[in-house]
């Protein structure tokens, strides 16, 4: 019975991995009680023959007060089971566990050595869309909660564990974290770091200045817009050529050789193949993604690897009063944690912040009803925006000490389409409203 109706409401969450295909069965794995009121699940969810595992915080109590009764999963007998992410309360504890590294029903939750954890905050869930559920307590820490549970330590805790311990800068401090054993192996549940309660997310600052070019007169160019961001994508280009140089520092570093990169190109084609399975609009551009992968196998030099972020874009960086911030080192949600893990080319990170300038300029055409009446007028102002900026983050990239030679270019537009490849089934699933800003990517380049 507990099954059905969390399967229900599973499937409405924003951070369910599986949209758009049928649950076709839930059970239950693990339900302990960490303390009373506050049970912790690990549930599994079958689905084409395919199995996740998502964990959930299930709050129960013997009436709801009417600031949880949007968190409530079900009711059953007399108790009300809710998603107990949403009460403070129970929350606190948590932040209590990691603060004095407690242990209870297999979940060991820790801090980092030599922080002090203030007990007294209270948490809030974070209102962004996300693959996870993140709460800040106060405004002194971000807890994100990861929902679908691969076994292994995240790579996220990995990075800025060993970002933070070489005092590298653009990272946010890390202070604790929760893990338990699934399938035998140590398997991060949460990460605690420092909230930038001061900074605002790239992003909202990009969409910002996209709105104010929109708004300006036909004849005033991006440079001359109020809110440009060219001095920004600059600065952030810098950051992200500094954190790779920190990445290389940190962790093994390799060589793909001449001889292997068909190798890589083989990798592009496979995602490529998956999805135009899922997604049919995928079809038409298929030649012109295998023309550009197709020119990845003609590259003459090795290719230099190392950690990267994996899935960089304006959503995961943030602008604080001095600087620019890179958060979430976990890769591609859905990935498999060893290739979220493997090396890669650090223009795979240039090429996912290259999409997303094009995102930002273009998410605004087809979002808003109001907009659309003149998208045609306003697309040339996109593309000379996205241009703009794209541009000025290259250069800071490279100014920053970040290596782009000639000869990478048909690799970055090769990183470029795929990471639109992904883009494209991520909105298929998600947003698919949104479908439209990848799918511009395909479209054919000026020479
Ligand atoms: N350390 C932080 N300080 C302030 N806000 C943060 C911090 N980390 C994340 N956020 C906010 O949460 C959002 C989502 O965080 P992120 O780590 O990217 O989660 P997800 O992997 O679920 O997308 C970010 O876009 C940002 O607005
Ligand atoms: O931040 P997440 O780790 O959850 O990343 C996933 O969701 C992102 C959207 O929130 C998605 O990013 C895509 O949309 C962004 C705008 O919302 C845009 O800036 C990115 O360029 C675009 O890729 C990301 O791909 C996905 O993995």
């Amino acid at each position: 019975m507990l099954d059905e109706l969390l399967a229900a409401w599973i499937a409405r969450q924003r951070w369910f991995g599986g949209k758009g295909r049928p649950i076709d069965e839930l059970s239950i794995d693990s339900d302990v009680e960490l303390t009373p009121g506050l049970r912790h699940l690990i549930v599994a969810i079958w689905q084409e023959g395919s199995r996740d595992r998502y964990q959930v915080l299930l709050g129960e109590r013997d009436s709801i007060p009417d600031r949880l009764t949007h968190a409530l999963i079900a009711t059953v007998g007399d108790l009300y089971l809710y998603d107990a992410v949403h009460d403070a309360d129970r929350m606190g504890w948590l932040l209590n566990g990691m603060a004095h590294d407690e242990t209870s029903g297999g979940l060991r939750m820790r801090h980092v050595p030599g922080v002090t954890i203030d007990t007294s905050q209270r948490s809030l869930v974070l209102g962004a869309e996300q693959s996870n559920t993140s709460l800040v307590y106060g405004d002194a820490y971000i807890c994100k909660l990861f929902r679908r549970l691969i076994p292994g330590i995240n790579p996220e805790l990995e990075v800025i564990t060993a970002l933070a311990a070489r005092d590298a800068p653009h990272i946010a401090q890390p202070y604790g974290w929760i893990e338990t054993e699934l399938d035998g192996t140590d398997t991060t549940l949460a990460i605690m770091q420092e909230f930038l309660a001061t900074a605002n997310d790239g992003w909202d600052l990009a969409l910002a200045s996209v709105r104010d070019l929109y708004a300006s007169l036909p004849e005033i160019t991006a440079a001359e817009a109020g809110g440009d961001f060219a001095a920004e994508s600059l600065r952030l280009g810098s950051a992200t050529a500094r954190v790779h140089h920190e990445l290389a520092e940190a962790f093994p570093t390799d060589v793909v050789e001449i001889h292997e990169i068909k190798r890589m190109a083989e990798g592009f084609r496979r995602r490529l193949g998956r999805a135009v399975a899922e997604v049919p609009e995928l079809r038409q551009h298929v030649s012109t993604v295998e023309d550009a992968y197709h020119e990845v196998e003609l590259h003459t030099s090795e290719v230099p690897v190392q950690r990267v972020h994996g899935d960089y874009h304006l959503g995961q960086v943030m602008r604080t009063p001095t600087d620019w911030v890179v958060l979430d080192f976990e890769g591609e949600p859905g990935q498999p944690l060893a290739e979220r893990k493997a090396l890669s080319s650090p223009l795979r990170d240039v090429a996912g912040m290259l999409r997303s300038f094009d995102y930002a300029a273009r998410h605004l055409l087809p979002d808003s009803a109001n907009i659309r009446a003149q998208a045609q007028e306003l697309e040339p102002r996109a593309q000379e925006w996205a241009d703009r900026n794209r541009a000025s983050f290259l250069e800071g990239y490279v100014e920053g000490g970040g290596v782009i030679t000639r000869g990478d270019a048909a690799l970055l537009r090769a990183f470029e389409l795929s990471k639109a490849v992904y883009e494209v089934v991520y909105e298929a699933r998600n947003r698919p409203t949104w479908i439209a800003i990848p799918l511009a990517a395909f479209r054919p380049r000026p020479v």
